[in-house]
């Protein structure tokens, strides 16, 4: 067994997690400097001519302005823009007049930062970061900002990591990095002497594979990976794995990359009724986890009263600054309000800790893991659920004070996107350079733990998930035996399930009783085009990112196929397109979002965890040299070819895909073998362009 030297391990991620960080910022940054107000506002970072309507304390304290559009403009709605709950905003004073004095005016006007609570047409809510903010009255400009919380984070974890002696690495980080191997865990899992031989299952519809991983999972001492193939229920046996964790007595630290994987799990957790919390900014949460959220615990608990006294009298204040004009009024009561909220904080301090000491089962993303909540926490477990989808680095935030481990995720489906791979940020210092270079040899973030684990202990520390329940068996034969060993199984629920099985009235077509169709479009007449991918696509002017590739011919052949279906009786919105190209989701976002209100169009990489019942696969590439670019990548077909239920329609160039990566060459051969085969003629499809 190879092992890591941890620090060199650590200095390669800080170097990488730079790079990625400074690739992150310039595309954020070069928008941003580069461009007037106005341009960043088309491009939907930014919304202007706001004014303050309400200002009040919210969760954890936090001072949150509503803006509203100012009269002056007409007021009414806001225009159309693409700020998010959840996204970092600055507040800032908008300065009119000529270029030179807005500068000078942007210098001296520092505003404020915080997360967007809520987006309604007519009102955008900010929780303002810091407590004791002036907010810049008159009229105010909002623009969203580069989010580096995460790396900072990542960046600390990283260098405690390096700096960490020997002789403070635990058993558990020995194992994570191969200087011990991991205590064995028995070959017969059920056999009686470990007592698992009958266990009380609270979900009674576990498959075999399911309970044979959760076993796996209990028994191990350090980790153990679960490997969940697409539609597996990867999350479904975590659920069980945490509630049998739970009758063992142990403290669990439930986490994910994203705050959708966290609050999935909270969602499926929270009809047990056992005793949870939820940490993070409520702002993130969705709606029906909220009750779990440690600010609202915070509010509703009787500590929380206490709480609660004081930050009504800090609602009395705020309201009253915004009455006087009186310059020292004004600071009198910016001195009380200070005074209070040292108050508050003390008490929802004490509150919190509570709270999160009282808890048996912590839920927080990877980053969130690292706030100042969890210091000097102790779990017994930390369970990572998609952790083929996050960052090393990030899995190390929760895994520093651990001692034992469980990720659940699948390594064949894609990792997480790393933009330093292809960025044009500005390589590091010279000297330096050289010196990182040879750090991070042979290392790249797209390694995730997950990857790095199973390369280091082998398969034997992982139990992969077999029976599937998402897709009709033809769908998902390729995926299974080219990357699962041929292992996976459909469930007798899904294997058979065509669209015109679907719980509406479908006409029995040679599309609804198909699972799977390839449209060849071999013979050069689909030509693929080059196109420029831009940054702020609203703006439809914003800057190069680089190259990506349309195929409109392809496009009106997509649509041809969705027409059949939703003839048939589909409805648009069980009917996903995904593509690998961004620029080719454009061109079919023209022909068919106001043609079939409700279709879903996707990137292959953002419907990654999603499904459909019916899906259609752009593949785009067609050049007569053969290029098939990143399509090529294993991992991104997977995800492609296993999204749907029911029906799943390949269109593409077989010439040009066959001679593209050995994978691509068995699929097109797989298909062309096992699909239903049409030959499109590209003069019929002009009309529909
Ligand atoms: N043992 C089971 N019996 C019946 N249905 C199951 C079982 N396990 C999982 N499912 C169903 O399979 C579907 C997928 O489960 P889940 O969402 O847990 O999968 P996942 O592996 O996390 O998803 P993904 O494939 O997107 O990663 C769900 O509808 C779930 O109810």
């Amino acid at each position: 067994m190879p092992s890591t030297d941890i620090p060199t391990f650590a200095a390669s991620q800080l170097v990488l997690l730079d790079a990625e960080l400074r690739a992150e910022l310039s595309e954020t940054s070069a928008l941003a400097s580069q461009s007037s107000p106005t341009a960043l506002a088309r491009a939907g970072v930014a919304i202007l001519n706001l004014q303050i309507s309400s200002q009040r304390t919210g969760l954890g304290g936090k001072t949150v302005v509503e803006l509203e559009l100012n009269p002056a403009v007409g007021g009414g709605d806001i225009p159309e823009h693409g700020i998010r709950v959840g996204d970092i905003v600055g507040v800032q004073e908008q300065v009119g007049g000529s270029a030179k004095k807005r500068e000078k005016a942007e210098v001296k006007a520092k505003g404020a930062e915080g997360v967007v609570l809520k987006v309604t047409s007519a009102v955008v809510a900010v929780a303002l970061d810091r407590e004791e903010v002036e907010v810049p009255g008159g009229k105010l400009w909002l623009i969203k900002l580069a989010n580096d919380v995460t790396y900072k984070r990542m960046t600390q974890t990283m260098t405690r990591l390096q700096n960490f002696k020997e002789a403070e690495y635990t058993p558990f980080i020995r194992v994570l990095f191969g200087l011990s191997s991991p205590s064995p865990v028995p070959q017969n899992l059920s056999d009686p002497e470990h007592g698992l031989d009958n266990v009380a299952w609270i979900d009674s519809s576990l498959n075999d594979s399911q309970k044979d991983a959760i076993r796996f999972a209990l028994l191990s001492k350090e980790m153990a990976l679960i490997h969940g193939p697409p539609g597996t229920g990867k999350t479904h046996t975590l659920i069980e794995l945490i509630l049998q964790m739970l009758k063992q007595n142990l403290r669990l630290l439930v986490c994910g990359p994203s705050n959708i994987a966290v609050d999935n799990i909270v969602e499926r957790l929270a009809p047990h009724k056992v005793s949870i919390v939820r940490l993070g900014h409520p702002a993130r949460l969705l709606p029906s986890v909220l009750n779990h959220s440690l600010d609202l615990l915070t509010r509703t608990s009787d500590a929380g009263a206490l709480v609660q006294d004081v930050r009504k009298e800090m609602d009395k204040k705020q309201a009253s600054i915004r009455k006087t004009r009186n310059g020292r009024e004004r600071r009198t009561i910016y001195g009380e309000l200070k005074e209070l909220r040292k108050e508050y904080r003390e008490r929802e301090r004490g509150c919190v800790d509570n709270l999160v000491r009282g808890s048996k089962v912590i839920l927080a993303t990877l980053h969130g893991a690292g706030g100042f909540h969890l210091k000097n926490q102790e779990f017994d477990v930390v369970i990572i659920d998609e952790a083929s989808q996050a960052l090393e680095a990030q899995c190390w935030v929760p895994l520093l004070a651990a001692k034992k481990v469980v990720l659940a995720g699948d390594h064949l489906q894609l990792p997480p996107t790393i933009k330093s791979l292809n960025s044009k940020a500005k390589p590091p210092k010279e000297a330096k350079a050289a010196k990182d270079e040879n750090v991070v040899k042979n290392m790249t973030l797209e390694t995730t733990l997950f990857d790095r684990l199973l390369a280091l202990h082998g398969p034997s520390i992982k139990r992969m998930l077999t029976t599937q329940y998402r897709m009709h068996e033809k769908i998902m034969a390729f995926s299974s035996k080219e990357l699962y060993e041929g292992k996976l199984v459909a469930a007798d629920g899904v294997k058979a399930r065509l669209l015109k099985d679907l719980p509406y009235e479908v006409k029995d077509t040679e599309d609804s009783r198909e699972p799977v169709v390839f449209w060849d479009t071999q013979g050069g007449d689909f030509p693929e085009k080059t196109e420029d991918e831009e940054v702020g696509k609203k703006a439809g002017k914003g800057m190069s990112l680089g190259e990506s590739k349309s195929n409109e011919l392809e496009a009106a052949l997509v649509k041809l196929h969705v027409r059949n279906l939703v003839d048939a009786g589909v409805r648009p919105e069980d009917i996903a397109v995904v593509t690998p190209y961004n620029a080719q989701l454009a061109v079919l976002s023209q022909l068919l979002k106001e043609a079939f209100p409700g279709i879903e169009l996707g990137s292959v990489d953002g419907f990654q965890g999603r499904e459909k019942e019916a899906v259609i696969v752009s593949l785009v590439r067609s050049n007569p040299e053969h290029e098939v670019g990143f399509l090529g990548e294993k991992r991104r077909l997977n995800v492609a070819m296993t999204r749907p239920k029911r029906h799943l329609c390949v269109i593409g160039d077989s010439e040009t895909a066959g001679r593209g990566s050995a994978f691509l060459k068995r699929w097109m051969a797989f298909l062309e073998e096992t699909a239903d085969l049409r030959y499109p003629n590209a003069s019929d499809l002009q009309d529909l362009t």
